[in-house]
């Protein structure tokens, strides 16, 4: 399968991560089992599933965090393999990831936490660092917020300063491993809202999540995870509304 690195002119129906036949297991467990998934260029996939099933484990592997016993995952063209650091280096320029945790630096104001990778890395001027972080703090709507520290933002606020900072790189991918998961209810539609406007906007973006509503009315792809294998896949309607085995069928019942 041909998967071209430019982006334009951009093709919907390409994927831009293929996902095959992956296994990973942590010494004696199974964690993967024969994972294949495919996503194409500007859509947004969802993965959910019961704890333990094996979601972020694949998130991270699609990003060089973990390394795959068997199989093969390209992402932006590129196979990803820890072990050569070149083609990781290139995939860290091409995949954006979002944690749970924030990750800011305490003693850096908010913009300084999103220029630092754009100096430091990029080698961008400081001048040009600033003026892309204050475009992507406007894109999170946080534009008065640069001169603040991490402690003066609500957790919301913090994960949204998490996702501008991954946008300031200009990834050709999001991954976003459950980053809702430790806000409260009030603030994670803010957070919510962001990643609404990134998938309308065209990103291309996998994302592990317990946000089942999200899930339901903003995925093109929702990926049901059960005991290390893509047990059903295919668009909400058809895995909220016509679920095909009683795992799916249990897990939307449980209330998750
Ligand atoms: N570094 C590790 N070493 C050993 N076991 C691990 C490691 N990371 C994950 N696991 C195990 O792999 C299994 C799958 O974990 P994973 O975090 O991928 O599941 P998940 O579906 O994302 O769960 P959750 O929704 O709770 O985050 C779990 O049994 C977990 O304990």
């Amino acid at each position: 399968m041909a998967i071209k690195d430019s982006p334009a002119p951009a093709d919907r129906s390409e994927p831009i991560i293929v996902v095959d036949s992956v296994s990973k297991s942590f010494g004696p467990v199974t964690v993967l089992s024969g994972v294949s998934l495919e996503v194409t260029r500007g859509s947004m996939v969802a993965i959910v599933g019961r704890s333990g099933s094996g979601k972020s484990t694949l998130l991270r592997c699609m990003n060089a965090l973990e390394e795959i016993d068997a199989g093969t995952i390209r992402v932006c063209g590129h196979n990803v393999d820890m072990a050569d650091r070149a083609t990781v280096r290139r995939l860290r320029d091409d995949v954006g990831m979002v944690f749970q945790s924030y990750n800011l630096f305490p003693h850096l104001t908010v913009l300084r936490n999103i220029t630092l990778a754009l100096t430091a890395v990029q080698k961008k001027s400081k001048a040009e660092a600033e003026t892309v972080a204050r475009r992507v703090l406007g894109l999170v709507g946080l534009a008065d917020k640069e001169a603040a520290y991490p402690e003066q933002l609500s957790g919301g606020q913090a994960q949204r300063v998490a996702i501008a900072r991954s946008l300031a790189l200009n990834p050709k991918v999001m991954l976003f491993d459950e980053v809702t998961s430790a806000l409260d209810p009030e603030l994670t539609g803010e957070v919510l809202k962001v990643m609404e406007d990134l998938a309308t906007g065209g990103m291309t973006m996998v994302l592990v999540t317990h946000e089942m509503g999200f899930a339901k009315r903003v995925a093109d792809t929702v990926v049901f995870m059960h005991q290390g294998k893509v047990w059903e896949a295919g668009p909400p309607e058809k895995i909220f509304a016509d679920p095909q085995t009683p795992e799916l069928r249990q897990f939307l019942s449980s209330g998750l």
